[in-house]
């Protein structure tokens, strides 16, 4: 028999699990899926076999947890003959949104990195538990398989001091691992390089500017492909608009609405990370909608898509002094790859800087990157779609088929 070559991939959101199922030799998707609203009343479990076209199963029933969800996507998975089980699977690599300050390399998970990511849930309480939960039901599942940790945090380790620290009091600051962190890593990683070919470029010396803007939304600043800032901070909150997240506020508005408006910590918490952003300003957290009622000529939404590409454009112009020389803007996730007009508002008024789209070429949709800024402009504008999966079954499969290279390979 061949060597096993398939790589599970697992992202777990607050809320969601979402699989796919990756032979690393052909890079086919074998199967991917979705499981929603776990742990509400009803959830809903989507499968997709890549063979045969159309088999599409969808069916709605109670998921208690991200371990049931799991269970739920491996009876669909065996269903088509794909199960964990199966002898061609190599290793199941796991999104683990917050990795600290230690785990700056993907790692393979055993008891100590499991603590150590149990450690970080105060830091990801919505991200980290979920993440934690995936991990122990896929051991449970296949004992015997290497699991990896493939952090969002680690691609920004190389964040010099001065943009990681904040200016708060040192002490304080090291004994409670208050620092900018920064997410999205794996698309942040993976888009820069992907910007890189597409201008055809070597890595090493192309700066960019990428902006993942998906329900969560980050942008980086990229050197030679190592990362020199990012928006997100400590927790995902900080940094631009959000779906549901209102990015950079002045700090004070916390102690305000607690003196103030008597409002918990955990109220604020949840005000600031699911009622907030394009939500708390139109109702709405999707762009489509959102383009659509500005059509309808509706005032709230056109103020949340102002204050959302507002946003974006202060960052374009932090990020390119932080940068001195930028040699591409990129635009990645659902709403980066999708909303044209976003992608036009968040470069208007920058001709200064080099920046400009053409109607044209912004108007083409594929899945294909593509440049959208005018020929020959000084700084190009690109859309190159994200592949968080693949950037994982990748760093997966190498690690765990490097396994022999010993144990302090596999953390820092
Ligand atoms: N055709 C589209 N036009 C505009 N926005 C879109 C389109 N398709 C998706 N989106 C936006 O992308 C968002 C989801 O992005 P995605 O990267 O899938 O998010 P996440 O991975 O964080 O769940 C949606 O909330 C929506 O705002
Ligand atoms: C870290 C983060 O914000 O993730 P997501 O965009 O998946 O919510
Ligand atoms: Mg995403």
């Amino acid at each position: 028999m061949s060597r096993p070559a398939r790589v599970l991939v697992l992202n777990s959101g607050s809320s969601s699990l979402k699989y796919q199922l990756i032979d690393m030799d052909s890079g086919d998707r074998l199967a991917s899926g979705l499981v929603e609203r776990i742990g509400e009343r009803s959830s809903r479990v989507v499968h997709t076999p890549l063979a045969p076209a159309g088999g599409r199963r969808e069916r709605t029933e109670r998921v208690a947890d991200h371990g049931e969800a799991l269970r739920a996507a491996s009876a669909e998975l065996r269903a088509d003959g794909l199960g964990l089980d199966s002898p061609e699977v190599a290793a199941v690599g796991h999104r683990v949104v917050h990795g600290g300050p230690r785990f700056t390399e993907p790692a393979l998970v055993d008891d100590d990195v499991l603590a150590e990511i149990e450690k970080l849930v105060p830091l990801a309480p919505l991200h980290n538990p979920a993440n934690l939960m995936g991990i122990r039901t896929a051991r449970e599942l296949r004992p015997d398989l290497p699991q990896v940790a493939v952090f969002d945090t680690a691609f920004h380790a190389t964040m010099p001091e001065h943009a990681y620290r904040y200016a708060v009091d040192t002490a304080t600051a090291d004994a409670h691992l208050v620092r900018r962190y920064g997410f999205h890593g794996t698309s942040h990683a993976y888009v820069s390089r992907r910007a890189a070919e597409l201008l055809g470029r070597p890595l090493e010396d192309t700066n960019v500017i990428v902006l993942h803007l998906g329900n969560g939304a980050s942008a980086s600043a990229v050197a030679g492909g190592r990362c020199v800032d990012t928006s997100m901070g400590l927790t995902p909150l900080e940094g631009l608009v959000m779906g549901t997240r209102s990015g950079d506020i002045d700090p004070a508005v916390v102690f305000h609405l607690s003196r103030v408006a008597g409002m918990g910590i955990d109220e604020i918490d949840e005000l600031l990370n699911k009622k907030s952003g394009l939500v708390g300003l139109c109702g709405d957290n999707d762009m489509r909608e959102i383009r659509r009622r500005i059509d309808e000529g509706d005032r709230a939404a056109e103020l949340a898509f102002a204050v959302y590409t507002h946003r974006l454009r202060k960052y374009i112009g932090a990020y390119t002094a932080v940068l001195g020389r930028v040699d591409a803007v990129v635009f990645t996730a659902g709403v980066g790859e999708n909303a044209a007009e976003v992608r036009e508002a968040a470069v208007a008024g920058l001709e200064g800087f080099g920046l400009a789209v053409d109607a044209g070429r912004n108007a083409v949709r594929s899945g294909e990157p593509r440049l959208v800024s005018p020929e020959g402009a000084r700084v190009a504008v690109a859309v190159v779609p994200t592949d968080e999966e693949l950037e994982i079954a990748r760093q997966t499969f190498a690690l765990a088929s490097s396994r022999d290279g010993g144990p302090e390979k596999r953390h820092a």
